[in-house]
């Protein structure tokens, strides 16, 4: 979608003016201003360049001196299962399956109370840590659990940031050869049902939309054939957009290959999952012909490379991926699998993670990581022409990240800092020009109060678990 003309900028407007910034815009070009601004105005970016802002500009009600500061587009994270939040540090020493199989039956027990709770926990964590768009693959629903695709989305309003929720769904399960307990299952036509409602209800395709709908079952071991076709039939019908897990274990390749007579690239492609309105987390265990078979289609990866090291799934091929063209974006995952449950270790995870693989050392640059969290997640969320770089006319979705203090100030190259340093202090954060973090505090939540909530949250969810 193309940017429409920035409004609110005529003669009145509101300005806030960013100055004496390092800048990595991530544009095409990967341009850089070593001392430079930006204007925001009407909640998009009105001016970006080297310098001061431009003289002579009216309604300016702030003007921050970012002396000291990177400004990068906000991160965005493409995969995460938000009520996770609530079981972090359990099942610590297991492969995926085994995990899952650990984790499903407490999984099966939440509410909506406590998936409000961890959708706030998982939020604020990311909120504070750079991240200006979200996502949130839900896919437990346990029978009269309330609403909890509402209570998600409200808590994303409530938290500020941009968000996706890919509404999940699982159908396939013991009784049909699946993984999952069949009482952590709905039917096809339960699934498919409140799919469409939940797009009904809350999906915007507007320019700059703060909530979309992405149509989501979960993975080949937990859905039937019947669910992955007739989820991609129904995201088609309503032009939304399609996620999913794929070829994360090679234990999934193996069910695939015994169910299905297949691998999971292919099993994908026979039940209309690939294509430009298609992304898909982990895409760890795939040959060429399925890299290029994604790179043919336009299909995105959210590649999460703790997780992946954390269940040991093994390390995902992203340079090749990148040099077929694929779109890569990075997910924290659920927090269960990576209980930090912030992007900017997936920054640093992706670069390092990825020289332990066959292009060593050539394999991820700074820079490239940087383009991962921000315009590559952004491309595969389908918000590329709107968010992810610094660019006239986008969405104003920026961070200044503080650069002087004792974690970076000795490392000269700012975008290098912020990969490979530790987490550098957010001093301000805007989405669509709204402050959500400003000197490295949530202004939008109170983060100890979310604290609170979700340790009471993942008390009474152990308890119930364990039958209390
Ligand atoms: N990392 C994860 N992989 C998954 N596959 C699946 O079916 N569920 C999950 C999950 O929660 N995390």
């Amino acid at each position: 979608m193309a940017a429409p003309a920035t409004p609110g900028t005529a003669d009145g407007a509101e300005r806030l003016v960013i100055e004496n910034a390092y800048i990595a815009t991530v544009d095409a070009a990967g341009t850089e201003y070593a001392h430079g601004h930006v204007v925001v105005a009407g909640g998009r970016i009105e001016s970006v360049g080297a310098g001061s802002a431009p003289e002579g500009l009216t309604g300016v009600t702030r003007r921050v001196d970012a002396t000291g500061h990177l400004v990068t587009p906000g991160l965005v994270n493409t995969h995460h299962h938000f009520y996770q939040w609530i079981t972090r540090g359990l099942a610590t020493d297991h492969n995926l399956f085994n995990w899952l199989v650990a984790l499903y039956p407490t999984w099966a027990r939440i509410d909506e109370p406590m998936t409000y709770a961890a959708a706030r926990g998982s939020l604020a964590m990311m909120a504070r840590g750079g991240v200006t768009t979200a996502m949130d693959h839900h896919y437990v629903f346990p029978r009269g659990s309330g609403d909890l695709s509402g209570a998600i989305i409200r808590a994303a309003a409530e938290t500020g940031v941009r968000f996706t929720l890919a509404r999940g769904s699982m159908d396939r399960g013991e009784k049909d050869g699946g993984l999952p307990p069949d009482f952590a299952v709905e039917s096809l036509e339960g699934a498919l049902a409140a799919t469409e409602e939940t797009i009904d209800r809350h999906h915007d395709a507007s320019f700059d939309a703060m909530t979309q709908i992405a149509v989501a079952p979960c993975s080949p071991f937990s859905v039937s054939t019947e669910l992955m076709r007739e989820g991609a039939e129904l995201a088609r019908r309503k032009g939304v957009r399609l996620h999913t897990h794929g070829s994360e274990t090679v234990e999934e390749e193996q069910f695939c290959k015994e169910l299905f007579g297949m691998g999971p690239t292919d099993y994908f492609a026979s039940t209309g999952w690939l294509g430009e309105d298609v992304w898909m987390a982990h895409c760890v265990h795939m040959n060429d012909c399925d890299i290029d078979a994604f790179a043919r289609t336009g299909t995105g990866v959210a590649h999460c490379p703790s997780s992946n090291a954390r269940l040991a799934a093994g390390i995902a091929r992203v340079p090749d991926l990148l040099a077929a063209g694929v779109p890569v974006g990075l997910g924290v995952d659920g927090t269960a699998s990576n209980e930090s449950g912030e992007l900017h270790t997936e920054l640093r995870n992706a670069l390092l993670i990825n020289r332990l693989g066959p292009h060593r050392e050539a394999a991820l640059t700074a820079r490239q990581a940087l383009r991962l969290g921000t315009h590559g997640g952004a491309r595969v969320l389908g918000r590329g022409d709107q968010t992810g770089s610094l660019e006239p006319g986008k969405l104003a979705d920026l961070v200044l990240w503080r650069m002087d203090t004792l974690a970076h100030a000795s490392i000269a190259d700012p975008v290098t800092a912020l990969v490979l340093g530790a987490p550098a202090p957010v001093t301000l954060s805007l989405v669509g020009g709204r402050t959500v973090v400003e000197d490295n505090h949530l202004t939008t939540v109170d983060e100890d109060a979310v604290a609170r909530s979700t340790r009471e949250a993942a008390q009474r969810l152990a308890q119930i678990a364990a039958g209390g």
